[in-house]
C-alpha cells in the first residue's frame, strides 16, 4: 500500500509520459494533493489572506513542475468570485467551489485578443422575454483560448464578454457558465470545448478552448458585485468602471510571490550543484575547485540569490499595500487603485521578467547536466518564461504603470502623491541638489532621478511630439520603449529601496552574523543593477568612470564576502526534495548517483537492444533500405 507522500510523487517520471498520460497523471495527483488542502480551507474562513496563503500553498506545493490541472480553480476562479459575484451569488457558488464539488476556469483571452481585452469578441447579449443571457462566439477568433483547466477538467468557468442589453453594448462583463454536465462531464449543448495542445511547458495545466453557439444562462449568472443587469434589461453601471478588472491586480500581487518560489527551487538546485560540481583547476597540480569558487559562477548565482530576496520583500510590501487599498475600495474610497494598478503591474513584470533572467542563468551556470529535464531547470525556465505573458504581457503592463506615471507627473505640483510615487517630489523639488555617491542610500537616489528624469523626459516629448501635429495614440506609440524603460526604473527604484528599507527593519532583530549577511545581500543587489544600468545613471546622474571603477571594486568584494554562505542561503528555502525534484539539487548532494537513476527509468532502457534495431537499423546498415 502507497503512502500519501508515494502517491505523490512516486511512479514514473513525467517526463516519460504521453501528453495525455500527463495530464491524467496530474489529474490523480492533483486530487490527492487538493484533498489535503481541502481539509485546510474548511478549518481557515475564507477571507483574501487565508486564500492567499492557500493559494502560496497551492502553487507552492504544485508537485509537478508542469502546474496543476486545478490550478485556475484557485488561482482565478475562486479570487474573481470572491470579487466580482454578489453576495447571493458567492452564497449559490463559493462554498461549492471551496470544497471542490464544482471545478472552475477564468475564460477571458481569446485566439484573437488577449491584451486587448476591449476588443474581445464573445457576447452576452440579454433576453428580458425570459430572463437570460445568450452567449455566443460569433466568429473562430472569439473561442475562448488558453483559459487553463477548461480542456478537460473544470465543468465551470467565468467567461468574459461584452454584455448587450436593449441594444447597447455596456462593454465587458464577468458571467459564470456551466460548461459540463456534474454527473457525465459532458459539455453541455451548443459547447464546444477541447484542449489545445502541448505547450513549452506547464503541460499539466490542461489549458483549453471553448466556443459557445447561442448558449442560454440565468441573468443571475452574470457577476453582479459591481455593474448589474435588472429583470426588464435596463442596465445599472459599476460605481467604478476599473472594478472589474479586481481579479487581475489580486492576481499579479500572488505571481509576484509565485515568480519568488520559482526562482527560489532554480538557484537552490544551481547553488547546491555548484558547490558539489568540481571541475578544473584554478592553480596547476591543485584539486580540481568547485565550480562556484569562481567569480563568474558567482556573478550568475548569488545575484540571483539577493534577487530571490529583494522580490520577496517587495512581494510583502504589495500585498500589504493592495490590502489597505482593497479596504479602501470596499468603502468605496477610488483613489489609490491607479497607483495599485500601477505598481501591481511593475512589479507582476520585473519580478517575473527577472525570475525568467535567473533562471534561464541557474539553467546555464549548471553545465549539460542544467539541460536535464531531471535537474527541474529546464522545466522552471519554461514555467518562469510564461509568467511574463499570463496574467498580462510585461511590455504591456509596463506602459500600464508609465499611463500612471505621466498622469502622475502632470498633477505633481497639485498637491501630496500616494506613497510609492511621493520620492518624485522629493527628487525635483526647487533646490534639491544630489552628487552621486557609492552607497546604498546614494544608489536608492540615482535610480530615483533616473526615474524621475525618464517620466518627465517622457512627457516633454509626448507633447512635442503633439504640438507638431502627432497625435496623442501616435505619439504615445512613437516613444513606447522609453516609456516602458520609465516604467522599469520607477519600479527598480521601488525594488532597491524596499529592500534596503524593510531588510534594515528586520536585521534589528536578527544576530549580527545573520544581520550582516543580508545586508551584504542588499549591498549585492543595489549594486548589481547599478552596474547593470549605468548607461541611465551616466545620463541622468552625476555618476563618474572613477566612481564605476569603485563600484566593480565592491561587486567583486561583495561576491567574496557571501561565497561562504550561498549554501546556507538557499537552505534557508527550505524546499523539501519531493518538492524541488531535482537530480542536481537534491539535499543530500548525490549528484551524479541520481543522474543515473533517474537515466536508468528511461523506457527505452527497458530493454538491451530496441525493437528499431531490428526493424530499421541492421536493414539500414546492412544496406538492404
Ligand atoms: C498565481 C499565478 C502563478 C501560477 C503558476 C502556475 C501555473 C500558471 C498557469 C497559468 C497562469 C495562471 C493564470 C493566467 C490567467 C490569465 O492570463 S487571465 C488573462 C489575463 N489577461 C490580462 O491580464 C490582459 C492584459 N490586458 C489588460 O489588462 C488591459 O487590456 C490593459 C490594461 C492592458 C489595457 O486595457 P484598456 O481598457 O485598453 O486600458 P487603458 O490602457 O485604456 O486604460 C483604461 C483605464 O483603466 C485602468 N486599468 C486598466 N487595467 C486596470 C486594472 N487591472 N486595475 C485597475 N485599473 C486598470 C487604466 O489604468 C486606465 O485608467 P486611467 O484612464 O489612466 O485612469
Ligand atoms: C501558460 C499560460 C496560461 C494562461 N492562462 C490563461 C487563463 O487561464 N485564462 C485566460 O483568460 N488567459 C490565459 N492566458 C492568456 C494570457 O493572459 C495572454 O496570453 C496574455 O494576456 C497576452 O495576450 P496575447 O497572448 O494575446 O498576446 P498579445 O497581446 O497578442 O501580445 C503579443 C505581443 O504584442 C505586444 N502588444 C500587444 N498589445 C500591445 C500594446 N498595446 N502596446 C505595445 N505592445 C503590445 C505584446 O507586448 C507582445 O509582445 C494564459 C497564457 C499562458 C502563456
Amino acid at each position: 500500500m502507497l503512502t500519501k507522500r508515494e502517491e505523490l510523487f512516486g511512479g514514473t517520471p513525467d517526463e516519460y509520459l504521453s501528453h495525455k498520460e500527463k495530464y491524467e497523471n496530474s489529474t490523480r495527483k492533483a486530487v490527492i494533493l487538493f484533498s489535503l488542502l481541502r481539509k485546510i480551507q474548511e478549518e481557515n474562513n475564507t477571507d483574501l489572506t487565508n486564500y492567499r496563503n492557500l493559494l502560496s500553498g497551492v502553487l507552492g506545493a504544485s508537485i509537478s513542475q508542469d502546474g496543476s490541472p486545478f490550478g485556475l480553480h484557485y488561482i482565478m476562479f475562486m479570487p474573481v468570485f470572491m470579487s466580482q459575484a454578489d453576495e447571493e451569488q458567492q452564497e449559490r457558488w463559493l462554498h461549492r467551489a471551496l470544497n471542490c464539488s464544482i471545478i472552475g476556469s477564468y475564460a477571458q483571452t481569446e485566439l484573437g485578443h488577449g491584451t486587448f481585452i476591449r476588443g474581445l469578441e464573445t457576447t452576452a447579449t440579454y433576453d428580458p422575454s425570459t430572463q437570460e443571457f445568450v452567449l455566443h462566439s460569433p466568429t473562430l477568433t472569439s473561442y475562448k483560448w488558453w483559459p487553463g483547466g477548461l480542456g478537460n477538467t473544470a465543468n465551470y468557468c467565468i467567461v468574459i464578454a461584452q454584455l448587450y442589453s436593449k441594444g447597447e453594448c455596456h462593454g465587458i462583463h464577468s458571467f459564470i457558465v456551466q460548461v459540463r454536465d456534474e454527473d457525465t462531464h459532458m459539455p453541455l449543448p451548443g459547447i464546444k470545448v477541447g484542449e489545445i495542445g502541448v505547450k513549452m511547458g506547464l503541460n499539466a495545466v490542461n489549458n483549453g478552448f471553448i466556443g459557445f453557439e447561442n448558449v442560454r444562462i440565468p441573468r443571475t449568472n452574470m457577476l453582479m458585485k459591481h455593474a448589474k443587469i435588472l429583470e426588464d434589461g435596463t442596465y445599472v453601471k459599476s460605481k467604478n468602471s476599473k472594478l472589474i478588472y479586481g481579479a487581475m491586480v489580486f492576481v499579479r500581487v500572488v505571481i509576484v510571490f509565485d515568480s519568488v518560489n520559482y526562482l527560489a527551487k532554480a538557484i537552490t538546485v544551481a547553488t547546491r550543484y555548484s558547490a558539489v560540481r568540481r571541475q578544473s583547476q584554478l592553480k596547476e597540480g591543485e584539486p580540481e575547485r568547485q565550480i562556484l569558487d569562481y567569480v563568474t559562477q558567482q556573478d550568475k548565482i548569488l545575484t540571483a540569490i539577493a534577487g530571490c530576496f529583494a522580490m520577496k520583500m517587495n512581494a510583502r510590501m504589495l500585498w500589504d499595500t493592495f490590502n489597505v487599498i482593497n479596504d479602501q475600495l470596499h468603502k468605496g474610497n477610488m483613489e489609490r487603485l491607479g497607483e495599485l494598478h500601477a505598481l501591481a503591474c511593475c512589479l507582476k513584470a520585473i519580478s517575473t521578467s527577472d525570475s525568467s533572467l535567473f533562471t534561464a542563468r541557474c539553467r546555464v551556470s549548471c553545465g549539460g547536466h542544467g539541460y536535464m529535464v531531471s535537474s527541474t531547470l529546464p522545466a522552471t525556465s519554461a514555467l518562469t518564461t510564461a509568467s511574463c505573458t499570463y496574467e498580462g504581457d510585461n511590455t504591456v503592463l509596463l506602459l500600464q504603470t508609465a499611463r500612471f506615471l505621466l498622469k502622475t507627473w502632470r498633477q505633481i505640483d497639485t498637491g501630496p502623491l500616494t506613497p510609492t510615487v511621493e520620492y518624485l517630489k522629493t527628487v525635483s523639488a526647487p533646490g534639491f541638489s544630489y552628487k552621486w555617491e557609492n552607497s546604498i542610500e546614494g544608489i536608492i537616489r540615482g535610480f530615483q532621478i533616473v526615474s524621475m528624469k525618464k517620466i518627465s523626459s517622457c512627457l516633454n516629448l509626448m507633447t512635442a511630439k503633439v504640438m507638431s501635429g502627432m497625435s496623442q495614440a501616435d505619439a504615445w506609440n512613437t516613444i513606447s520603449i522609453q516609456l516602458v524603460s520609465a516604467g522599469e526604473s520607477h519600479c527598480r527604484a521601488i525594488v532597491i529601496s524596499t529592500f534596503h528599507e524593510d531588510m534594515s527593519k528586520a536585521m534589528r532583530s536578527m544576530s549580527a552574523s545573520l544581520a550582516e549577511v543580508m545586508g551584504q545581500l542588499v549591498e549585492l543587489y543595489a549594486v548589481y543593477w547599478t552596474l547593470e544600468r549605468l548607461g541611465d545613471l551616466l545620463e541622468y546622474t552625476s555618476i563618474s568612470g572613477a566612481d564605476v571603477v569603485k563600484l566593480r571594486s565592491w561587486y567583486e568584494e561583495l561576491l567574496r564576502k557571501i561565497r561562504p554562505n550561498a549554501v546556507g542561503l538557499v537552505d534557508a528555502f527550505d524546499i523539501i526534495d519531493e518538492l524541488l525534484q531535482s537530480t542536481l539539487g537534491a539535499y543530500d548532494g548525490r549528484v551524479y548517483e541520481r543522474l543515473m537513476e533517474e537515466a536508468l527509468k528511461s523506457p527505452l532502457n527497458a530493454e538491451p537492444v530496441n525493437q528499431s534495431f531490428h526493424k530499421y537499423l541492421k536493414p539500414f546498415m546492412q544496406g538492404k533500405l
